[in-house]
């Protein structure tokens, strides 16, 4: 969370030409009502399977960049399908997620009392999964998104 992920996409889409898709915004779609509404309604769970059928649906009809949310990979349905897609890694440190994440009150697990425990623990937890996938890992502590973007589009050819 705060990596970058839908920022870092809209940059992407933009300088290429390529179509965007970001999962949170076509879960908020389906569901109706914003992330945080789903968590509180309905719990976790529900909006895990939202967003395993929300990513499932991307990929199948999605030509373009597609934005996940940190916790997608979690599935492993979804690591399967994501095998033989480019995915990037967007890495950062704990502090810096934490503070990029800070001033919003959309990212219902960020908003207990200890972020910075809670943000490191996910963060310990997902790292291998996040590189296990990846075909880049780009550090985002240091570049702006703009950046991240290009660097991604040299790393991978993509121009
Ligand atoms: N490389 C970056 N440097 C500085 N701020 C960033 C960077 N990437 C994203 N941000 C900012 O951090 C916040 C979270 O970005 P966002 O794209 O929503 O992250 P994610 O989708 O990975 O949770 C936004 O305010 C965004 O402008
Ligand atoms: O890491 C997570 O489990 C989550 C990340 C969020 O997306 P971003 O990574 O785009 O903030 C959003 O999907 C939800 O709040 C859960
Ligand atoms: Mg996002």
């Amino acid at each position: 969370m705060g990596s970058g992920k839908t920022t870092v996409g809209k940059a992407l889409a933009r300088r290429l030409g390529a179509r965007l898709r970001d999962t949170d915004a076509d879960i908020e779609t389906v569901a109706g009502k914003p992330i945080p509404e789903i968590f509180v309604d309905d719990g976790e769970q529900h909006f895990r399977a939202l967003e395993r059928s929300a990513v499932a649906q991307a990929l199948a009809g999605h030509d373009g960049i597609l934005s996940l949310g940190g916790g997608a990979v979690l599935a492993p349905e979804t690591q399967e399908l994501l095998r033989g897609h480019r995915v990037v890694f967007l890495n950062l440190s704990m502090p810096v997620g934490v503070r990029r994440t800070g001033m919003a009150t959309n990212r219902p697990l960020l908003s207990g009392v200890n972020p910075r425990a809670t943000y490191k623990a996910l963060l310990d937890a997902r790292l291998p999964i996040y590189r296990g996938l990846a075909v880049l890992e780009v550090d985002t502590d240091h570049r702006t998104a703009d950046q991240v973007a290009v660097h991604i589009i040299e790393e991978l050819d993509l121009s």
